[in-house]
Formats: structure tokens, C-alpha cells, sequence
């Protein structure tokens, strides 16, 4: 089984707009979703999507709206009741994909509702094979969350515990990086920029690989998936380096992606894939999402049959 952690979820809104973004102007739109988003959540709902076990966590208000999209993806969840409704969330697509997100900064928790959310971590990770700690962290939350998270975890289940995957950015990253020992990481190539403080080229992978492994793999986290948008992504563990291109496809949204990517690499992970396999896996998923709208996640049935080249760096 599979266990997301989102301590910030989002109500996505997402508006299709017919042309480009005109800033200071008014534009008609065509058409408008909600999905129950956060990065974690999208995770958790992929992976319920292809019918593996899953258990997604989240703080969430008993009548907070957020659960009938939630519900309605079928994931099953941990709640921890708190105050106040998550945030919402604005994306704005075009007819080329181009897309423009807002995001607020969430509900702050008290240091009761930060206790209850570790607590429900720990006890839904038990038998876990892995544990996904994603997304940014609300205000008020300390950068060593995810770090706290996971020395409790790992205390609670020792040997047992699952292996955990982290996908935030800046200091939140740089703190579970330095002190988490995460068995992976999933930056874009932005996130991997503002880490290294050095400027990545998404065209040229074995760059961001010799990046990957001269700052992070296997000094401090056992693998890194990076991925590059429409460019592909990138592969390194102890073992080598690994790079795969993106098909080309038609992008309707490119929110959830990169969440997507992740859930794909981490389904081969759990059947077994070797490296290739695994991200093989999360290019594909991660393609299916940017081909869908809004913040709609895929199902196996959605995936692309390209034949698709995984070249060792
Ligand atoms: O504020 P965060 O957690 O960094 O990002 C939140 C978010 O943009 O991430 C998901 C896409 O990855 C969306 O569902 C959600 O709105």
C-alpha cells in the first residue's frame, strides 16, 4: 500500500480560456472544472485510478465542500478534522495549454492539528511500502515538517517502515534533503535550479544528472526523479542515471503532471520495474495528465502506447 501525505490541499479551479491569457482585459471563458487537488491527493488519486491501495491524509473541515470532488475520485482518505475549508486554487488554460496558476497559501494549523496529521501518518504507514510527503507546506507549518514526519515514522515502524518520497520545493526541500534521508525525491528542473542555485538546461539531461549526483543522490537521498516538462525526465540512483523523452502530445493542462509522474514511477516501483521501467512509467503518466484538462488525473486506459527509448546517461 501506498500513503500520501498533503498537508496543504487545494479546491483546483481550473478556467479554459479560447485564447491567451490578456492580462488587465476581460475574456469569455469556454469552460470551467473543480477537481480535489494538492499534490499528494493528485498522487493518491492516480494510484487509486489504476487500482492499487492507496491512503491519502489530509487535514479537512467535516463540511468542507473539498470532499464531494474527493469523494467522488474515490480515494480512500485519513482526515484530520480541522476549522477551516482548504484553499482554492486557480489555473487558467488556454487552447494551446498554456497555463497560468494562482495559489494561495492554505489554512494555518495549530499545533494540535500538526500533532493529529503526524499522528494519522504514523499509523496509516504501517505495512506501507512507500509513504509520499507532497506539496507545499501551509503557513505557519515549520520548513522541518516533512522531516519531523519522517523520523516519526520511521521511528514508530523501525525497520518496517515504508520508504518515503518527497516532492515540495524550496526550504521545505532543502531541510528534508539535509535531514530526512528520503529514498526519493521528485523536483521539476526549476526546483532542482533553486536547490543547486546553479541554472539547469531541461535539453540537456546528462547535465541534470551530473547536477543530481555531484549535490544530492546518493549523498543524502537514495534516488532523484527530475522532471523536465515537455523535454522528458531524468533518472539517478547509486546505480547510474537514466534519461527518457517525452512523447509528443497535445497539452490541455500541465497542473498535476508532474504528481502524476510520480504515482507512474511509483506503481512500476511497486510491481517490481527495474529503473527503465520505472520511468518509463511516470513519462507516460505524466504525458496523460498534461493531455487532460484541468487537474483530472489518469487511469491506465489513458495512457499512451508511443514507443518510447530509455537511454542510460
Ligand atoms: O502549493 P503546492 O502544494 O506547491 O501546489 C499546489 C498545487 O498547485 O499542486 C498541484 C499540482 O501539482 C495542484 O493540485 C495544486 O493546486
Amino acid at each position: 500500500m501506498i500513503v500520501t501525505l498533503t498537508a496543504n490541499p487545494a479546491l483546483d479551479r481550473t478556467i479554459t480560456l479560447p485564447a491567451p491569457l490578456a492580462p488587465g482585459e476581460v475574456q469569455a471563458a469556454t469552460s470551467s472544472r473543480e477537481d480535489a487537488g494538492g499534490k499528494g491527493i493528485n498522487v493518491a488519486r492516480v494510484i487509486a485510478a489504476a487500482s492499487s491501495p492507496v491512503v491519502a491524509v489530509l487535514p479537512l473541515a467535516d463540511d468542507d465542500p473539498y470532499r464531494v470532488p474527493l469523494e467522488a475520485a474515490g480515494v480512500p482518505t485519513r482526515a484530520v478534522p480541522v476549522a477551516r475549508p482548504v484553499r482554492a486554487n486557480l489555473a487558467l488554460t488556454d487552447q494551446d495549454g498554456v497555463t497560468t496558476k494562482i495559489n494561495l497559501p492554505g489554512v494555518a494549523l495549530s499545533a494540535d492539528d500538526v500533532a493529529a496529521l503526524t499522528d494519522a501518518v504514523v499509523a496509516a504507514s504501517e505495512g506501507a511500502t512507500w509513504l509520499v510527503l507532497a506539496g507545499s507546506l501551509p503557513d505557519a507549518l515549520a520548513d522541518t515538517f516533512y522531516v519531523d514526519v519522517a523520523r516519526a515514522v520511521r521511528a514508530r515502524w523501525g525497520a518496517q517502515a515504508p520508504k518515503i518520497a518527497v516532492d515540495t520545493s524550496g526550504p521545505a526541500l532543502r531541510q528534508v534533503v539535509a535531514h530526512g534521508a528520503p529514498d526519493l525525491i521528485k523536483p521539476n528542473d526549476d526546483e532542482l535550479a533553486e536547490f543547486t542555485g546553479a541554472a539547469l538546461d531541461p535539453a540537456d539531461p546528462a547535465g541534470v544528472a551530473e547536477a543530481v549526483a555531484r549535490t544530492i543522490v546518493p549523498a543524502q537521498v537514495a534516488s532523484a526523479l527530475v522532471t523536465l516538462g515537455s523535454a522528458g525526465a531524468v533518472l539517478v540512483t547509486a546505480n547510474g542515471a537514466w534519461f527518457c523523452p517525452a512523447p509528443r502530445i497535445r497539452v490541455a493542462s500541465t497542473v498535476g503532471a508532474g504528481d502524476s509522474s510520480l504515482a507512474g514511477y511509483l506503481l512500476a516501483d511497486v510491481a517490481g520495474g527495474a529503473p527503465e521501467d520505472r520511468l518509463l512509467s511516470a513519462i507516460r503518466y505524466g504525458a496523460a495528465a498534461a493531455s487532460l484538462p484541468g487537474t483530472q488525473v489518469p487511469s491506465p486506459a489513458d495512457l499512451g502506447g508511443e514507443s518510447l527509448t530509455v537511454r542510460s546517461l
